[in-house]
């Protein structure tokens, strides 16, 4: 039978599995298996040559028993309805794990930035928020950058829903530039995450991350501060990638120099000639195997050659359910993204909580905040891992759908 590729009913096949084993009966599965909401919307840009292009977009909007829902938005030509849903599930997951108040949330517009000019780029920023601005607000549902949005698309955002509300609304989004309200460490910190969680993973594992061999997959956001991070630390990141190709240097490769030479989408291999495919990057001899650019990477095809002893999920996604428990049953420590990923939005909520005081922390305050956030999440799941002998993928499941489960029963929904 043919692997089932679909993120949204393979995450709800995982959802099923940790309600059951949480004791929850079969009503609590129907109000969680898929959003509360979903828009669909089609926003018309005008474009620089005159024509109109008109864009398909998204919002999706889980669960919001806990508080409001939160999530990031993805600008790619690929993105589809089903995969902004189960996303938009996923966020739910990561806000129980590093236990903030939110439900989740997640959009995506069918579009390639890397084709657009920065003008159209604004205008189809800026209509998206006119598009969806019934149901987001600062205390209804809180965007954030996900894949091919930045610092300046949520400052585009922000100024569109702040003119349509008439005032100045920094807590609308998170992920902006620091002088409108953005939170110190958010740029770099879906990385900082994920490097807490390699340490602790590493620690169970006797591995020493001085020395230790890393390969990372995508050079964006995510990737390339990782990639930064681990070298600074002491590793030899071995393999970078992009979406044109991969570089690999047994004896480690030049972070500094790549970061220097890698463009705002996080493209850098089309410089070099010697370049391999991610494919092999993923089959790549190493101790620390990091997935950190999109979904469906590490399959049933490839998961049997797969040699990293630590596979720990950057990107949303990236391995399959069957890959999980190969993954699993050859002894690999898989970290999944629902916890890996989760610095992100942790310092979004932490931005948020600025912008709703009007007061603002140290670079210090947020790092010492999120080490806790993340080094307590790790533990969590993998001593919920451990005790009942299942994945940290399942476990990660079971601790972050509780919340939101207690809160829909509280309220009285199931
Ligand atoms: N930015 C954030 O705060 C968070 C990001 N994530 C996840 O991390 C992953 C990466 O996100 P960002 O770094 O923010 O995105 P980004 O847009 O900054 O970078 C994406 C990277 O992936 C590469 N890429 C794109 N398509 C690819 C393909 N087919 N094969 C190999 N590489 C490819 C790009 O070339 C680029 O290097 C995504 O799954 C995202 O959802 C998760 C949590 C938070
Ligand atoms: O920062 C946020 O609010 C959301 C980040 C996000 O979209 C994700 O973790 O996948």
């Amino acid at each position: 039978m043919a692997e089932n590729l679909n993120l949204f009913t393979s995450t709800q096949d995982v959802i099923k599995e940790a309600l059951n084993k949480l004791g929850y009966d079969e009503a609590m599965y129907e109000l969680l298996k898929e959003p509360l909401r979903m828009l669909h919307v089609r926003i018309p840009v005008k474009m620089d040559d005159g024509t109109t292009q008109v864009f398909t977009a998204y919002r999706a909007q889980h669960n919001d028993a806990v508080g409001p829902t939160k999530g990031g938005v993805r600008f790619h030509p690929m993105v589809n309805e089903d995969e902004v849903k189960a996303l938009s599930m996923w966020m739910t997951l990561k806000c129980g794990i590093v236990d903030l108040p939110y439900g989740g949330g997640k959009g995506g517009i069918i579009c390639d930035p890397r084709q657009m000019s920065m003008r159209e780029l604004e205008r189809l920023s800026r209509g998206y928020v006119r598009a969806i601005s019934q149901i987001v607000g600062p205390t209804k549902d809180i965007p954030a950058p996900d894949v091919f949005t930045n610092a300046q698309i949520m400052a585009w955002m922000m100024d569109e829903y702040s003119r349509m509300d008439e005032f100045n609304s920094p807590g609308f989004i998170t992920g902006k530039p620091i002088v409108l309200g953005g939170s110190q460490g958010r740029d770099r910190a879906t990385a900082e995450g994920v490097t807490i969680v390699i340490e602790e993973a590493a620690k169970k594992r006797g591995i020493d991350i001085k020395g230790a061999r890393v390969v990372i997959q995508g050079f964006g956001n995510a990737g390339s501060f990782l990639a930064k991070f681990m070298s600074d630390l002491g590793a030899k990141v071995i393999g970078i990638s992009d979406a044109h190709g991969a570089l690999h240097d047994p004896n480690g490769l030049d972070i500094d120099y790549l970061l220097d030479r890698r463009d705002s989408f996080g493209t850098v291999t089309t410089l070099f000639e010697n370049t391999i495919t991610n494919q092999e990057l993923l089959e790549l001899d190493c101790d620390i195997l990091v997935p950190a650019a999109i979904e469906n990477q590490i399959t049933a095809e490839n998961a049997h050659n797969i040699k990293a002893n630590i596979v720990v999920e950057a990107a949303n996604g990236p391995t399959t359910s069957e890959a999980t428990k190969i993954l699993t049953d050859r002894g690999i420590l898989l970290v999944p993204d629902v916890l890996a990923s989760a610095g992100g939005v942790t310092v979004s909520y932490f931005e948020w909580v600025q912008n709703n005081q009007g007061y603002y922390w140290t670079a210090e305050e947020v790092r010492e905040k999120l080490y806790k956030k993340m080094v307590d999440a790790f533990e969590n799941v993998y001593t919920t891992a451990t005790t009942r002998n299942i994945n940290m993928r399942l476990a990660a499941y079971m601790v972050g759908v509780r919340r939101t489960a207690e809160a829909s029963r509280f309220r009285g929904w199931v």
